[in-house]
């Protein structure tokens, strides 16, 4: 059998053109809806699901997001829920699953027992949005034992010889961040950002993904004629859900419509 990593590797082996990959907040409005969100985005095309474990101080969001995970936490998601979550996803789906969340949720559970349940859960890979570089070592390390990929993070502030020592222990895939700030939709590419994808790609054979700010077709049609091998879309879904909190039926049409739109670009 794969392991997670090697499954997230096998479907970018699969696909020619750029990855699209989905991020929602898990549990956000709540549990079923939730669950049924992550289906219609695979359903509509997302090649790979990135799920926000919700967190009470989640400094790199802006306040789309912040808001879901609020939401999420006060209708009672936690560790132990995510990982029914994706269980329960895994029942009858096999697009990999990322997890995105705090090193603080890690450290409370026990970094090695994080990464074992979430292999045991079906879980692909794990991003930490607040641990640089210096101390990613025990996460790295836990990744690996239990087959996770670990997801590493590049920013256009990112000097040379960082980026060279954090590509040669990603894995899976690596995940740049376009432009500098929080999460939240924004307008157009950076030309920062393109330099970096070119940067990294020059280093390694890892597949790149952009995230931060990516919101529309045109932006996605300009990150793949720029050679991304993915794309990241965060806050622009987060925000479809919340626009129609209390409708669940409208909640997933507005996200598969939305998803099938990108997909196409
Ligand atoms: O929301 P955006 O701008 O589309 O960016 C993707 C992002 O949502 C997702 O990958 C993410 C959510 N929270 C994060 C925290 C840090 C890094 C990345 C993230």
């Amino acid at each position: 059998m794969k392991t997670g990593k090697e499954q997230i590797e096998t479907v970018f082996i699969a696909n020619k053109n750029p990855l699209l990959v989905a991020f929602t907040v898990a549990g956000d409005p709540d549990y079923e809806t939730s669950l049924n969100i992550i289906r219609e985005m695979a359903a509509s095309g997302a090649d790979i699901i990135e799920l926000g474990l919700p967190f009470s101080d989640p400094v790199a969001d802006g306040p789309v997001i912040q808001c879901a995970d609020i939401r999420a936490m006060d209708a009672g998601m936690n560790t132990d829920r995510l990982f029914d979550l994706v269980r329960d996803f895994r029942a009858d789906n096999e697009t990999p699953v990322v997890i995105l969340t705090y090193a603080n949720l890690l450290i409370r559970r026990g970094i090695s027992r994080f990464y074992a349940d979430a292999a045991a859960a079906g879980v692909n890979g794990v991003v930490i949005a607040d641990v640089p570089f210096e101390e990613s070592d025990p996460f790295t390390r836990a990744a690996k034992e239990s087959g996770i990929a670990p997801i590493m993070m590049v920013s256009p502030t990112t000097t040379e010889e960082r980026i060279t020592e954090i590509v040669s222990k990603a894995a899976g895939f690596i995940y740049l961040v376009a432009v500098m700030g929080v999460t939240g939709a924004r307008t157009g590419v950076e030309h920062s950002a393109i330099d970096l994808l070119k940067r990294v790609k020059a280093k390694t054979s890892v597949p790149v993904a952009p995230g931060f700010g990516i919101s529309t077709p045109e932006q996605v049609q300009e990150w793949a004629k720029q050679g991304a091998d993915a794309v990241i879309v965060g806050s622009a879904i987060v925000r479809r859900i919340e626009e129609h909190i209390g409708d669940p039926h409208a909640i997933i049409t507005a996200v598969g419509e939305y998803i099938r739109n990108l997909k196409q670009a």
